[in-house]
């Protein structure tokens, strides 16, 4: 039922629109005054354009540094930065920020300003006419997943967390910017918003084919969101940059190998995504028309339960056929806590969004947030049970090969024999397969 992961790599590479430009660092150095190692040593890399890459690595070695000489908002001490060809490190930084949209973790949004205005900021600086900016404006934050009417004169006081961060893309974007250069977005979300905030992203990106660089501390954050994935260690030095799938399938280094970590194998499941499996058919209902429309349609297809849609397509709520009999019209009540999951969302993301609901199954949206279908526990525990057994069957063959070798660990497992009488046979045998 799943793909294969490099499959799936080649499709996305091939089936988006493009709009962002390439990235080149060519022997970038960052000294800062006072201190005596350099934060970066001497960075090459190059990034396609259309893709979204993420920078992860430990604390202090480098990820911000590195974003941000992207912008100039730090000034590189040595090298040369390409953007689309051009070697934006003699451009005035200030024309160069504009042309690149930018970031941070909660948004960023300025607090006395409402949503509009924030979202205008550059485009004003730019010269656009009211009705230009007024017009993208409407267009970005249906983008980003937010009702213009709701949200255009609110203040950030007045959203949660993950509404403010989806108006800091939407900011992010106003100029329409190749390249989107991003600081640890989603790090002061919940870990459900996290996952529709990721997930808006990936559709985002779907839709215009920017080129995105994402710093995040979070590896499984980078396998989801990233194209590839640079890994840094201290000084800016790159252990490795690869797909993920390479990453997890051959890491480079040791120091890969241990920043990966055991979570390796786990880690495999942010590479399957939910519209790897095939989803589960839902009954529509319409908010306003008849209960007994939609009871009608909902038997007749073998459902229990409808799914409540507003204009938009996006779900409002999942009652059973019981609940929607005691109503005589389908009615417009919002479920705070629907499980909801993007099909670019990965089976890990399922399986938290429908824990967090205790919910066993969840709804599955398209990139724009309209329902398509839903998800049961059971076919994604049959996924992750079948890859967790692949994953074991190479792990032993591996080992029986580095034992053959001679490679591997000798030692004969050593099993303590009971040594109180106690102890009957069947107790030591549970023991034993225990401790082996
Ligand atoms: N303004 C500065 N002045 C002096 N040293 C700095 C400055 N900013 C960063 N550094 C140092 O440069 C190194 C790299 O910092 P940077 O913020 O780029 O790392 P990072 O990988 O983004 O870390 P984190 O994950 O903790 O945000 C660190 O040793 C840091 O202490």
């Amino acid at each position: 039922m799943t793909q294969p992961a490099d499959a799936t790599a080649s499709a996305a590479a091939t089936d988006r629109t493009v709009t962002g430009a390439s990235i080149t660092l060519e022997g970038v150095v960052k000294r800062y005054r006072g201190q005596d190692k350099p934060a970066v040593e001497r960075l090459d890399l190059d990034i396609d354009a259309g893709h979204i890459v993420a920078f992860v690595g430990p604390s202090g070695c480098g990820k911000t540094t590195t974003l941000k000489m992207i912008n100039r908002l730090i000034e590189p001490t040595e090298g040369r930065i390409f953007i689309g060809g051009r070697d934006v490190t003699k451009e005035n930084p200030d024309k160069l920020r504009q042309s690149i949209g930018y970031v941070i973790q909660s948004g960023g949004l300025f607090p006395h300003w409402d949503v509009a205005k924030n979202i205008g900021a550059i485009p004003r600086v730019l010269g656009w006419n009211k009705e230009r900016i007024a017009e993208r404006t409407e267009y970005l934050l249906d983008l980003v997943g937010l009702d213009a009417d709701a949200f255009a004169h609110r203040l950030p006081k007045d959203m949660s967390g993950g509404q403010q961060q989806r108006v800091g893309v939407a900011r992010a974007l106003a100029a329409d910017p190749p390249v989107l250069l991003m600081d640890e977005p989603f790090g002061a979300v919940d870990p459900i918003t996290r996952v529709r905030l990721q997930d808006s992203l990936i559709g985002i990106q779907k839709e215009l084919g920017k080129t995105i660089v994402i710093v995040t501390h979070d590896f499984e954050e980078a396998t989801k969101l990233g194209d590839k994935v640079l890994i840094l260690s201290q000084g800016g030095h790159v252990e490795q940059y690869a797909t993920p799938e390479e990453i997890l399938a051959n890491p480079a280094t040791p120091f890969v190998e241990e920043f990966i970590g055991s979570g390796a194998t786990l880690a495999h499941l942010t590479l399957s995504r939910v519209r790897d499996v095939a989803h589960d058919e839902v009954t529509i209902a319409y908010v306003g028309e008849p209960a007994a429309d939609a009871l009608t349609r909902a038997r007749a297809a073998g459902h229990q339960w409808v799914v409540v849609i507003d204009q938009a397509g996006h779900p409002r709520a999942w009652p059973s056929l019981e609940e929607l009999a005691s109503k005589k019209t389908v009615s417009d009540y919002v479920d705070q806590r629907l499980p909801v999951v993007a099909s670019s969302s990965t089976l890990n993301d399922a399986l938290d969004t429908m824990l967090a609901a205790s919910q066993g199954g969840t709804l599955v949206t398209d990139r724009r947030g309209a329902v398509i279908g839903s998800l049961g526990i059971k076919s994604v525990m049959d996924i992750i049970q079948a890859q967790l057994a692949e994953a074991r069957e190479e792990e032993s063959h591996t080992s029986y090969i580095e034992h053959a070798d001679g490679t591997g660990p000798i030692e004969t497992p050593i099993v303590a024999a009971a040594d109180d009488d106690g102890e009957d046979g069947a107790d030591a045998g549970e023991r034993t397969a225990s401790g082996a």
